[in-house]
């Protein structure tokens, strides 16, 4: 009768949880302090609780307890250990396949449509499919890892040797089942970096005409420098700057770089946002702005975030991207580029914030957009755009 007790600590736990710190950290205060719960307790708490958030904006009427029972039903291809939570008619009706576990809470709940998870279809960037991201939503992202330039055999084989499953993605990635434990198998950040598939895609948006070297690239939103080690490794040589509004941010970035042995770069603190935030002029060739968002690409692996979600943010990340872009323009050389990425879904962050720059700045052109769609490859999507400074 444990799966009982599982489900109404969950229930509890998700009463007592009002989003305002990730899921993650809430989860593990509670179980830091009822050391009753075993490993195999939490994973199994742990998955229904975020088996709740997947089901997002949809049905949200109903009791926690009822929710959970579908959010559960959805999350799982079969009943398994949860058996007993269920009437017989819904073990009858347990599908391996979604669409037909959807098609049956669709008929229970005629209220109940599978596009209520995401309730924003008009905010929703160009070129998605909408049902399937609904439907993703119940899948768990993988784990991928990026391999660094010369550590890819080496990689493979500490992984091959401990036993750990892998499949390659692209020219330098690696999914592996989400969860893996690797530190103590890799060198994380100088063999291989933390990475998801999609950031790791951004590479095909670093320009390959840039003549000087070294390239000059400032990465002005950097947080703990997953982009700034990609242009590292992409470019080759270049003159690395790094900036953040936030310092602890920074220090982090700090020790990643040490880990990741790049040693020679600026670094610097500053809220580009603000009128009073000047840059040095003409500095840049490459001015990376992996700009801060609602993160919506991002949300099968943060549910609790989708759950939270109300569009006034979409308003208040906009007014923020729209500031920092605008300042950074004046950074980059003549004939130089400003890569310009989200890991949103919403329109209003992605082509519109390109769409505004190319008004107001007759001195910028499009290269290229695009949506990196991740929710048919287990992983987040993201929004990269690369625009040039007329010479
Ligand atoms: C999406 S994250 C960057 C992720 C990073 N490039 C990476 O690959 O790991 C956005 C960053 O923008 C920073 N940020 C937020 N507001 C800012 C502002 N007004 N000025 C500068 N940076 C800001 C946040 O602190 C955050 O670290």
């Amino acid at each position: 009768m444990r799966f009982q007790s599982y489900f109404n600590t969950a229930i509890a736990l998700i009463q007592g949880y009002n989003g305002t710190s990730p899921l993650v950290y809430y989860l593990k205060q509670y179980f830091a302090a009822e050391k009753k719960h075993g490993a195999k307790d939490r994973k199994y708490i742990s998955h229904l609780c975020y088996s709740y958030y997947r089901l997002g904006h949809a049905l949200k009427e109903l009791t926690i307890k009822e929710r959970l029972r579908i959010a559960l039903f959805f999350a799982e291809k079969e009943p398994g250990y949860w058996n007993g939570l269920y009437k017989p008619d819904w073990i009858k009706n347990w599908s391996q396949d979604l669409v037909e576990r959807v098609a049956y809470v669709e008929q229970l709940y005629p209220v109940f449509s599978i596009q209520h998870i995401y309730p924003w279809k008009e905010e929703i960037s160009a070129g998605i499919d909408y049902a399937d991201l609904c439907y993703a939503q119940f899948t768990q992202p993988d784990l991928f890892i990026r391999l660094r330039p010369g550590k890819e055999e080496l990689v493979k084989q500490k992984l091959k040797s401990s036993d750990i499953s892998f499949t390659i993605v692209g020219k330098s990635g690696l999914a592996l089942a989400n969860g893996t434990k690797l530190d103590s198998i890799l060198q994380i950040d100088e063999e291989a970096v933390i990475q998801d598939l999609n950031s790791q895609q951004v590479q095909h948006f670093f320009p390959t005409d840039i003549n000087t070297s070294p390239v000059k690239v400032w990465d002005c939103c950097a947080a703990s420098g997953g982009k700034s080690i990609l242009a590292k490794d992409v470019l080759g040589n270049i003159e690395l700057t790094v900036s953040d509004a936030r310092n602890t941010i920074l220090h982090n970035l700090q020790a990643r770089f040490e880990r990741a042995k790049i040693s020679h770069y600026q670094a610097f603190q500053a809220d580009l946002s603000t009128s009073t935030f000047k840059t040095t002029e003409h500095a840049y060739d490459l001015v990376i702005c992996d700009a801060p968002c609602t993160g919506s690409g991002t949300w099968s692996r943060t549910p609790e975030q989708l759950y939270f979600f109300g569009t006034d943010k979409i308003t208040l990340f906009t007014a923020l991207q729209k500031k920092i872009s605008q300042n950074i323009i004046k950074a980059i050389k003549p004939g130089g580029y400003l890569l310009y990425i989200t890991c949103s879904l919403f329109r209003r962050e992605n082509e519109e914030i390109v769409s505004l720059l190319l008004a107001e700045n007759e001195s910028l052109v499009l290269v290229k957009q695009e949506l990196l769609k991740g929710y048919h490859q287990k992983s987040d999507t993201m929004f990269a755009a690369l625009l040039q400074v007329k010479v």
